[in-house]
């Protein structure tokens, strides 16, 4: 039996049918997908619910990854495949590093485990406990925050503290909207699964979900890492009223300009500002709608 790509088929955390880009070697079907351009590989592994990782390849024995508990693997691959096609077809991006890096995921990590993160080389999701979240990769946003956080460490390398880490938190959740744009919600689908209509966060309305969204509301605190998940409300709705008033197609150019061009490790909110407007004025002039459009939006949370 020689070793061939595949496609196969699944349901997501949601219970949707997915086909995937898989391999099969020795009759045994992988979430391993050589379909993207430069040889940039998708894999997914499980931790099969212990603390470590990358855990063993995600596998399957007739490539119908249908079972309740591939859910969460079946989504980790199918969105870490369409943020890599968005990054690449919009950014003309490939890959986190922009050489074709393998795209890397586990999950199932740890027990009832209601986090996911980038930990510097892979993407690491938990299952939730079933009352916060249900599995983390089963939300296109979460997915594109934590490869977002690949992206920004490759590029700004915002430090994760204070307002750097805001910032960092900030472009992980508005790369969030831009993969999954048809509400502000951030997590909406797999947070509470018991409970309707609410989020983690909220791009157009932090204080919904008890994020500051002005300047003169920020939170100076050594949790959190000085508050990245409070503090970045105030970002978050900045870069709210930029799309609402520009339109998402400049916005993500513009937000994509000022994280790989301008923003550097210490970059507070106020040179976050001047990034963007910079990364605005090379794209679309200084006079245009759109930079009026960012300066009202920062002149809005109160940070010039
Ligand atoms: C390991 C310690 C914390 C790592 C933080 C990761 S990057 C993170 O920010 N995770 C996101 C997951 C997410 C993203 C979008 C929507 C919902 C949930 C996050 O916001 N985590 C929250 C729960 C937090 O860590 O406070
Ligand atoms: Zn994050």
């Amino acid at each position: 039996v020689n070793d061939a790509a595949t496609t196969g088929s699944g349901y997501g955390v949601k219970g949707d049918r997915k086909t995937l880009n898989t391999y099969s070697s020795g009759g045994t079907y992988y979430l391993y997908d050589v379909t993207k351009p430069m040889n940039g590989v998708i894999e997914t592994f499980s931790a099969q619910n212990r603390s470590t990782y990358p855990g063993s390849r995600s596998v399957d024995s007739n490539n119908a990854w249908t079972s309740s508990t591939q859910g969460a693997d079946v989504d980790a691959h199918y969105y870490a495949g369409q943020v890599y096609d968005y990054y690449k077809n919009t950014h003309n991006r490939n890959s986190f590093d922009n050489n074709g890096a393998t795209i890397r995921s586990t999950v199932h990590y740890g027990s009832n485990y209601n986090n996911a993160f980038w930990n510097g080389s892979q993407m690491v999701y938990g299952d939730g406990d079933g009352s916060v979240f249900a599995p983390l990769s089963g939300a296109l946003d979460i997915v594109a925050h934590e490869l977002t956080h690949a992206v920004t460490e490759r590029s700004a390398g915002l430090e994760y503290r204070n307002q750097s880490g805001a910032l960092n938190e900030s472009f992980s959740d508005v790369f969030g909207y831009f993969l999954d744009p048809q509400d502000y919600l951030m997590g909406e689908d797999v947070y509470t699964p018991t409970k309707s209509g609410d989020a983690l966060r909220s791009l157009s309305n932090p204080s919904q979900f008890g994020q500051p969204e002005h300047m003169n509301q920020y939170v100076n605190t050594t949790s959190d890492n000085g508050g990245v998940h409070t503090n970045s409300g105030i970002p978050n709705k900045a870069a709210y009223y930029t799309i609402s008033s520009i339109g998402k197609a400049q916005a993500e150019k513009i937000y994509y300009r000022a994280l790989t061009v301008y923003l550097t490790p210490t970059s507070n909110f106020s040179y976050a500002r001047a990034a963007l407007l910079q990364s605005t004025a090379d794209l679309y002039g200084s006079g245009s709608s759109a930079y009026n459009g960012v300066k009202s939006a920062w002149d809005k949370v109160g940070v010039y």
